[in-house]
């Protein structure tokens, strides 16, 4: 009886629980087990009783108004349901190829300025301790990322500053190191540096080669090391000032000895390779000196320390030079997203328009880990197994998108950076041979363009070249005889970056997609296409680019229906056996085992 009532009273006591609109899944799931267990109880005191009480009414047109949990789907179903998704069931693509950071190595801690106190000595030696290094940045090349969205979104990257040391000789703790990681693929390029270590000593320089009176003056002018003095806070007034007239001359500007390793500006690295350890790209600075640095015979207890260097700052363009290791290159519509989808746990956007895909996916095919992906063995001897590879979806080519139409030189940028290309073309859309034709060409065309382009660069950088005596050295002439020399510590870093080098896309190893295998008269398209296909790798008829040294050693036509999933482990397959062949030719398992040649057989 006990449980009635409280099954009856459970909806005016708790009506948050009972609500039709609870937005919470967590509240929701216990209303539903609570209606589920009250529709029950319910059911069985209606039994009992002929009519139900007013609460139980409301109770049952509140459950009656919850809605039904939704069936299980089969999960053959799920899968028609993932690649035939509706157009708003898609996850946001936020990708970035391109940015600028700043790298800030940590700064030194401060040194400590103490004396040593105890119950029997009541004003010691020094004993304050030396300030920690500041925090190194270092960079690594992993593979399992694809964009540089979360770099760019934070801009600066800091390493930690050191603590600054402290009495009793405690040396303060060195900064945090960072580490920042980046996709393979990513070329990195300085284009401005401020390092106050290098400047002081510049400084320290240059007011040595000038006449005394001049080098007196240079001195005030302040910088990062106007005043690397700390002093002791107990000194005040005349004391200060007196301390303040007295400091001996300041200890030379310190490097780590981690700064060694440091590459030479300005830097530029290719990181082409997942790398096991990182690299340094800018050392910690090195922490101030306590007070007992400065003891000596006439003066043993200093009421001094130094502060801590100022961490060098450092301005990069990171760009990346490799997308993915196959870019989907087709018309729009023509079924790369859902190919995408099919091959990958990608969830790019979908639909039957023109343009649905504005911004590249990746998407990254798992091989082999026994959750239905494709069973395929790859990788080279003795650098172990693949276990995954990586595929661009690219937004769809038009007609003249060399000359900058439909999303045009963007896609073509992209097209430029995939390992590999997968030539994505509809057999249910007008003649194939005539597509893949004409997706060359476009390609073909940019490169021509980017060719010329990099030779007018290169063209110009010579015309502008200057001999000796130019006005450029007559200007820095100019400056030497000026009777005030500016002392600049913090220039303004301004450099303007060439393109990267990146190599030419018809050299890149490529294949057809042949999509939408499953509507009628498709086969007699695909027959076309495979002929084709067949007579450039032979060298019957001229590869589509038009260019002399194409890559046409292996080329494969695969039908697919990627709405139904199927002929799909054939691309992974053949992907694999592609990337393995150009890392390591002969001694790929993949190219032995399964199906770079497997496909081949079957296809030709
Ligand atoms: N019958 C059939 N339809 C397909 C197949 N693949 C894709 N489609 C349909 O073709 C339409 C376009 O597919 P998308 O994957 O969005 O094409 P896309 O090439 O990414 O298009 P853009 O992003 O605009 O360049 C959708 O309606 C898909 O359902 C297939 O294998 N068979
Ligand atoms: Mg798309």
């Amino acid at each position: 009886m006990a449980s009635t009532t409280s099954s009856t009273l459970m909806p005016f006591l708790y009506p948050c629980l009972f609500d039709g609109v609870v937005t919470s899944t967590v509240s929701r799931r216990v209303s539903r087990q609570l209606s589920t267990c009250l529709e029950r109880r319910t059911f069985t005191s209606t039994t009992c009783r002929s009519s139900p009480s007013l609460a139980e009414q409301n109770a049952q047109r509140r459950f009656t108004a919850y809605e039904p949990v939704a069936p299980e789907v089969p999960r053959s179903e799920a899968r028609q349901r993932r690649l035939d998704p509706t157009p708003d069931d898609y996850a946001r693509n936020i990708f970035v190829d391109k940015c600028s950071l700043s790298v800030h190595a940590g700064s030194g801690g401060n040194g400590c300025v103490s004396f040593h106190r105890d119950a029997v000595i009541s004003d010691g030696p020094p004993n304050g301790g030396d300030g920690g290094s500041g925090g190194n940045v270092w960079i690594q090349a992993v593979a399992d990322q694809t964009g540089l969205h979360k770099l760019a979104r934070r801009g600066i990257i800091k390493a930690g500053r050191g603590i600054s040391g402290q009495g009793k000789s405690q040396g303060g703790r060195k900064g945090e190191d960072i580490c920042i990681q980046v996709p393979v693929g990513t070329v990195i390029r300085e284009v401005g540096r401020s390092d106050p270590v290098a400047d002081e000593e510049r400084r320290l320089q240059e007011i040595q080669a000038l006449d005394p009176a001049v080098a007196e003056k240079a001195k005030i002018k302040t910088g990062p090391r106007s005043n690397p003095w700390i002093l002791y806070p107990g000194a005040i007034g005349y004391e200060e000032k007196e301390l303040v007239n007295n400091l001996p001359k300041p200890p030379k500007p310190r490097r780590s000895h981690l700064s060694a390793l440091q590459k030479e500006g300005p830097i530029e690295l290719d990181l082409d390779k997942p790398m096991e350890q990182p690299i340094l790209l800018a050392a910690g600075a090195m922490g101030g000196f306590g007070n007992p640095h400065f003891a000596t015979k006439e003066l043993p207890k200093p009421k001094y320390a130094t502060k801590g260097e100022l961490g060098i700052r450092l301005k990069f363009e990171l760009e990346l030079k490799l997308l993915a290791d196959v870019g989907l290159v087709g018309l729009p519509n023509a079924g790369k997203s859902t190919l995408l989808r099919a091959v990958s746990n990608s969830r790019t956007r979908i639909g039957d328009w023109a343009f649905t895909t504005l911004e590249p996916t990746i998407g990254t095919v798992i091989l082999d880990n026994n959750q239905g992906r494709p069973l395929v063995k790859s990788g080279i001897e003795g650098q172990g197994p693949r276990t995954h590879f990586t595929v661009a979806d690219i937004p769809g080519l038009v007609e003249d998108a060399h000359l900058d139409k439909g999303l045009g030189l963007g896609f073509l940028r992209h097209v430029e950076r995939a390992r590999t290309l997968a030539f994505v073309v509809d057999l249910s859309e007008g003649d194939p041979v005539q597509t893949l034709q004409s997706l060359w060409r476009e390609v073909a065309e940019y490169e021509n363009m980017r060719n010329q382009e990099i030779n007018e660069q290169s063209q110009s950088k010579l015309e502008g070249w200057s001999t000796f005596g130019s006005s450029e050295t007559s200007a820095d002439e100019d400056l030497a005889d000026d009777d005030e020399p500016q002392i600049l510590l913090f220039p303004e870093p301004t450099k303007h970056l060439e393109p990267i080098k990146i190599s030419p896309i018809s050299a890149k190893p490529w294949f057809v997609v042949a999509t939408k295998a499953d509507k009628e008269s498709s086969q007699d398209a695909f027959q076309k296409l495979q002929a084709y296909v067949a007579g450039v790798e032979a060298g019957a008829v001229p590869h589509p680019s038009g260019q002399q040294n194409a890559w046409k050693a292996r080329i494969a036509a695969i039908p697919v229906s990627a709405i139904h999933g199927q002929g799909t482990d054939r691309i992974a397959s053949w992907t694999a056996g592609l990337l393995d062949s150009m890392q390591g030719a002969g001694t790929s398992q993949a190219v032995a085992e399964s199906g770079y040649r497997g496909s081949r057989r079957a296809l030709g």
